[in-house]
C-alpha cells in the first residue's frame, strides 16, 4: 500500500515536471511567434496571407524593441528579414497615431534606402501590407526623375509614409517641397535600410542636410547586412537618443553576414571554358531553377544571353544601362517566375567601400585594380534586390571583391529558404577566390560556409559539349554581342515609356513586354536546342534525373512558383549533398538544420499523451 502510494506520488511529481516544461515549451513557442511578440492581429492576418508563419531571428529581436521605441542598429545576413523586422513595427506605431493624428505637413515616417530599386521593392511590401490589412495609411516612393511639380503632388496631403533616396528628399528640402518645420514637427521614426551602402552611393550630405531637421524625439532605425566605418559614422549623424541596441544575435565574426543556408561550390576552368561549363549546367540541368546568373560585365551578359539562345535556353538581362522602368518590370517579371534565367551585371558602382573587418583592405585593392564606369548611380542590382526564389547563383565571372560575393549569393537562400551557388573561377580569378575563402572560413574547419568543388558535373559530360559549345561561341562575334546590346537597349527605352504609361493604369499588370526575347535572328538549330542522348555522359545523366527529382519533390516547378509555393529544400533529398559525379569522394556537407524524424509539435503531443 505505502509502495503504491509513493510510486503514485513519484508519477505526480513526474506529472508535474512534464507538465511545467510543456508549458515552457509553449511559452517559448509563443514567444517565437509574430503574436508573441506584441503584434497587432491586422498584421499577422496579412502576414498569414503573405505565406509568412513565423519571425526570423532578426524579426523576433528587432520588434519588441522597435515597439518600445527604441533606437536600432540591426545587423543581419542577407536575406534574413530585415524589411519586415522594421516594417511590421513601423506600421503598428503608424495604425495606432493615425486614430489620434493631427494634422500633419509632412510624412511621420521617412524609410531611406540607397537605390531605386530598392524604393520600389520596400514600396511594394509596404503596399501590400496595408492592402491586406485594410488600413488607410498613405505611402509614396520619390524617385529622381520627378518633376517639381510631381514632388509636390507626391507630398501633398501629407503621406504617412514616405520612401526616398536621401537624394530626392534633401531635393524636397531645398525646393521647398518639404518644409523644415514640417518635417521637425511630424516625424517619429526614420529608417534607413542598406545602412552600410548610404554613405558609399554619396549620399552624405544628403543626409547631412536632413539631420538637422531631424526631432530628437524621433524613433532611429539603422538596417545593414555588414558592419563598416560607414554604418559607426552613420550611427553618429542620425540617431538622437542615446539608447542604441546592436542585436545580441549579431556578434562580430564574418560568418554572421554569410547565409548558412546556401551551399556553395566552385568549377575551376579557363576563362574560355566558362561557355562550356555553365552550357553544361543549364543543359543538362545539374542546377535548380530560379537561376541568377551575374557577369561583370554587360557585354559579356548579351555574349551568354546570344550563346544560350542557340541552344534554346532563353534569358534576360539586367544592367544599370537599361531604362529604369525596364529593370524593374525585369526584376518584377523574374520574381513573378515568368522566366527562369536571369543575368545580371553588376559592376556599376565606383565608389563603394565593402567593409569586412581585416578583409577591406585586400577589397579596395582589388576593386581599385578595375577600374568602374559609373552608369547610373542609384542602380543597385544586387544590393537588398528581392529575387524571389532564386534557387541557384551562378558567378560566371568572379565578382571583384569578397564583399561582393557574399552580396551575390545572398540573392538565394533567403529567409527560410535554401540555395546553392555555383563560381567558375579561372587562374586569372584566383586571388578574388582566395580572399573569399579566407572570409569564408577554412576547409577543413568543415563550417557551412566551406567552398565545395561542384560534385554533379563530370569531365566527360563536359567534353561531350565542348565541339558544340566552341562551335556556337565562335558564331556569337564582338560585333553581334554590340549590335544586340544597341538594339535590346533601343527596344527597352521604346518600352520604357510604354511600361511607365501602362503601370500608372494598370499597377499590377506583369505580362505585358517580354523580357527574355530572343536576340538572334536564327532560331536554334534542333540538334543544339536538343541534346542528343549519345552526347550526354551516363554519370551526369544520372546525377541531372536527380536534381529533377529533387525539384519536384520540392515542388520547384515554375507552376508551384507562380503560386507562390516556397518549397522547402530536404537535405536527404538534395542531390548536390548527397551525389558525386565524380566518385563521391567528398562526404556531404551541412547546410540547415533539420528537425529530428520526430518534430517539436509531434514531441509535445506524446509528451501531452502521457501526462494525462
Ligand atoms: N518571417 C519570415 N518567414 C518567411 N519569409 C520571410 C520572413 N521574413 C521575410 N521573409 C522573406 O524573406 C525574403 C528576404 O527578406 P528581406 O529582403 O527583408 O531580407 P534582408 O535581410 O533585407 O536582405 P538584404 O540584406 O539582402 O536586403 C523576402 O522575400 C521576404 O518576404
Amino acid at each position: 500500500m505505502a509502495k503504491k502510494k509513493a510510486e503514485k506520488e513519484q508519477t505526480e511529481i513526474i506529472a508535474e515536471e512534464e507538465e511545467d516544461a510543456f508549458k515552457k515549451e509553449e511559452e517559448d513557442e509563443e514567444e517565437k511567434s509574430f503574436e508573441g511578440l506584441g503584434l497587432e492581429p491586422r498584421l499577422i492576418r496579412a502576414l498569414n496571407k503573405k505565406n509568412i508563419d513565423k519571425p526570423t531571428p532578426i524579426q523576433r529581436v528587432a520588434i519588441p524593441l522597435i515597439l518600445e521605441g527604441k533606437d536600432v542598429v540591426a545587423r543581419a545576413k542577407t536575406g534574413s528579414g530585415k524589411t519586415l523586422a522594421y516594417l511590421l513595427p513601423l506600421l503598428q506605431k503608424l495604425f495606432s497615431d493615425s486614430a489620434s493624428k493631427n494634422k500633419q505637413e509632412a510624412p511621420t515616417a521617412f524609410i531611406l534606402v540607397p537605390t531605386r530599386e530598392l524604393c520600389q521593392q520596400v514600396f511594394s511590401e509596404v503596399m501590400s501590407i496595408i492592402e491586406y490589412c485594410r488600413v488607410q495609411l498613405k505611402v509614396v516612393q520619390l524617385t529622381s526623375g520627378m518633376s517639381t511639380s510631381d514632388l509636390r503632388t507626391a507630398l501633398a496631403g501629407p503621406p504617412d509614409i514616405l520612401v526616398s533616396t536621401p537624394a530626392c528628399v534633401h531635393t524636397c528640402l531645398s525646393n521647398g517641397v518639404l518644409q523644415p518645420k514640417a518635417v521637425n514637427d511630424s516625424l517619429s521614426i526614420i529608417v534607413l535600410d542598406e545602412a552600410d551602402l548610404l554613405l558609399s552611393y554619396g549620399y552624405e550630405d544628403d543626409l547631412k542636410a536632413l539631420t538637422t531637421h531631424i526631432p530628437k524625439r524621433c524613433q532611429c532605425l539603422l538596417m545593414s547586412a555588414t558592419s563598416s566605418t560607414d554604418v559607426e559614422k552613420l550611427k553618429k549623424l542620425i540617431l538622437h537618443n542615446p539608447y542604441i541596441l546592436t542585436l545580441p544575435e549579431v556578434g562580430d565574426i564574418k560568418d554572421d553576414i554569410i547565409p548558412k543556408n546556401v551551399q556553395q561550390f566552385y568549377i575551376s576552368c579557363s576563362a574560355r571554358d566558362k561557355l562550356v561549363h555553365i552550357l553544361a549546367l543549364l543543359k543538362l540541368e545539374l542546377v535548380q531553377k530560379k537561376i541568377l546568373i551575374f557577369t561583370n560585365a554587360i557585354d559579356t551578359s548579351y555574349r551568354l544571353k546570344l550563346f544560350f539562345e542557340q541552344f534554346g535556353i532563353k534569358s534576360a538581362v539586367l544592367n544599370a544601362e537599361l531604362p529604369q522602368n525596364s529593370r524593374l518590370h525585369i526584376l518584377e517579371e523574374f520574381n513573378a517566375g515568368l522566366f527562369d534565367f536571369l543575368i545580371a551585371t553588376d559592376d556599376s558602382r565606383p565608389q563603394e567601400k565593402d567593409n569586412f573587418e581585416g578583409g577591406a583592405d585586400t577589397d579596395r585593392k582589388k576593386a581599385r585594380k578595375y577600374p568602374k564606369k559609373k552608369l547610373d548611380a542609384e542602380f543597385g542590382v544586387v544590393r537588398g534586390i528581392d529575387f524571389k526564389n532564386v534557387h541557384t547563383v551562378i558567378n560566371y565571372e568572379m565578382p571583384q571583391t569578397a564583399a561582393g560575393y557574399v552580396h551575390r549569393i545572398g540573392r538565394t537562400g533567403r529567409a527560410y529558404n535554401t540555395g546553392a551557388s555555383v563560381s567558375l573561377v579561372s587562374p586569372e580569378e584566383e586571388d578574388i577566390f582566395e580572399d573569399v575563402k579566407s572570409i569564408m572560413g577554412e576547409n577543413d574547419s568543415r563550417d557551412s560556409n566551406f567552398i565545395a568543388p561542384f560534385p554533379l558535373l563530370s569531365k566527360n559530360a563536359v567534353e561531350a559539349l565542348r565541339y558544340r559549345a566552341e562551335d556556337v561561341a565562335r558564331s556569337v562575334t564582338k560585333i553581334a554581342v554590340r549590335e544586340s546590346r544597341a538594339q535590346d537597349l533601343r527596344n527597352e527605352i521604346l518600352n520604357s515609356e510604354k511600361l511607365k504609361a501602362h503601370f500608372q493604369d494598370n499597377p499590377r499588370d506583369l505580362d505585358l513586354l517580354k523580357h527574355d526575347k530572343v536576340l538572334s535572328k536564327k532560331d536554334p538549330a534542333p540538334h543544339l536546342r536538343d541534346m542528343p542522348e549519345y552526347l550526354l555522359d551516363p554519370t551526369t545523366q544520372e546525377a541531372s534525373k536527380i536534381v529533377k527529382l529533387a525539384r519536384a519533390a520540392m515542388g520547384n516547378t515554375n507552376s508551384a512558383r507562380r503560386k507562390g509555393y516556397k518549397g522547402k529544400l530536404r537535405k536527404s533529398r538534395d542531390p548536390l549533398k548527397t551525389f558525386s559525379a565524380e566518385a563521391s569522394k567528398r562526404p556531404s556537407k551541412g547546410g540547415m538544420k533539420r528537425k529530428g524524424p520526430l518534430s517539436d509539435a509531434g514531441h509535445k503531443r506524446k509528451r501531452k499523451q502521457s501526462v494525462e
